[in-house]
């Protein structure tokens, strides 16, 4: 098992390095923008080229491993969480950054056996920054290891979220709700980067304290809940239940104590789970 996880880290490392490389060089053409499940849910050619070649150079090397790639749900492929090893891709995390350029874009790669992330991969491309997590083997930046802030104190705290892409208004006045409670508490700050993933690796790195979100899917924080682990930090729902890969909800914090005290000012509601077929043939 070790040899595999390594050869797996390996292989996911170089490939969302390469990846990178595509999403840099895209940067400088015209970005086709196209819309998927709202007119803010945004997709582009390049999330797809980076999907396809991530799971081609993968399947060469792992013919027996399976596949989620927020792409391939997208055109049509389940998004079912087995036992099996599973690779579990976001292309680009951050796909509203990147169409607009702005700074924070990442290659998300988790890796999963018997439905537990073994192996995490952020490349966050545009600061060059290769983040890495084996379970019960630290969290790394470029090779440094990686420890989350040891502050106690939510007061003391910058909180980092993001508003996703459901404009439902009962979706946005819960936003605002948690929104303007953890402000009030008060926090020091709240902060989005616009990729679940980069917030997950500032988590790791101690930047912020906290990170939650609702709605986002389950490539966006596979890999990246493995770095909170692995650099000391806790993940949770965002109720202060058990962490749900595919629940679509998400609370990753340094420690219990700023968690809970965060479970208590966010107003939580429920999206589809990401296994959950809702229409026949589709799903979403
Ligand atoms: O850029 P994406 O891969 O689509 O991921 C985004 C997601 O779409 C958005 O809803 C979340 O708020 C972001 O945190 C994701 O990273
Ligand atoms: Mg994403
Ligand atoms: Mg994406």
């Amino acid at each position: 098992m070790a040899d595999i996880l390594q050869n797996v880290m390996d292989h996911a490392v170089a490939v969302a390095r390469k990846a990178g490389e595509v999403v840099r060089e895209a940067l400088s053409d015209d970005r086709k923008v196209m819309t998927k499940s709202s007119a803010v849910d945004l997709v582009t050619q390049t999330d797809q080229k980076v999907e396809k070649l991530i799971i081609q150079s993968v399947k060469e090397k792992f013919p027996q491993h399976r596949f989620i790639g927020e792409e391939s749900v997208a055109a049509g492929e389940p998004s079912i969480l087995t036992d099996d090893p599973t690779w579990i891709i976001d292309p680009i995390d951050g796909t509203t950054n990147f169409v607009h350029a702005f700074p924070f874009v990442a290659i998300s790669i988790g890796f999963t056996i018997n439905k537990r992330v073994e192996v995490g991969v952020v490349y966050s491309c545009l600061e060059d920054k290769m983040f890495t997590a084996r379970r019960g083997g630290g969290a790394f930046c470029n090779g440094e290891p990686l420890q989350v802030s040891d502050q106690t104190d939510v007061h003391r705290s910058i909180i980092a979220t993001e508003f996703g892409s459901n404009r439902d208004p009962e979706v946005v006045d819960k936003i605002f709700s948690s929104l303007r409670n953890i402000l009030s508490l008060p926090v020091h700050g709240v902060r989005g980067a616009g990729t679940a993933a980069v917030n997950l690796s500032l988590v790791a790195s101690g930047c912020v304290e906290a990170y939650y979100e609702m709605g986002m899917h389950v490539w966006d924080i596979a890999a990246g809940s493995l770095l909170v682990l692995e650099a000391g930090g806790i993940v949770m729902d965002v109720d202060g239940g058990d962490a749900d890969l595919m629940s679509r909800r998400i609370l990753a914090a340094n420690n219990r104590s700023v968690a809970l005290r965060l479970v208590e000012q966010i107003a939580p509601y429920r999206p589809d789970r990401d296994d959950v077929k809702k229409i026949s043939g589709k799903w979403w």
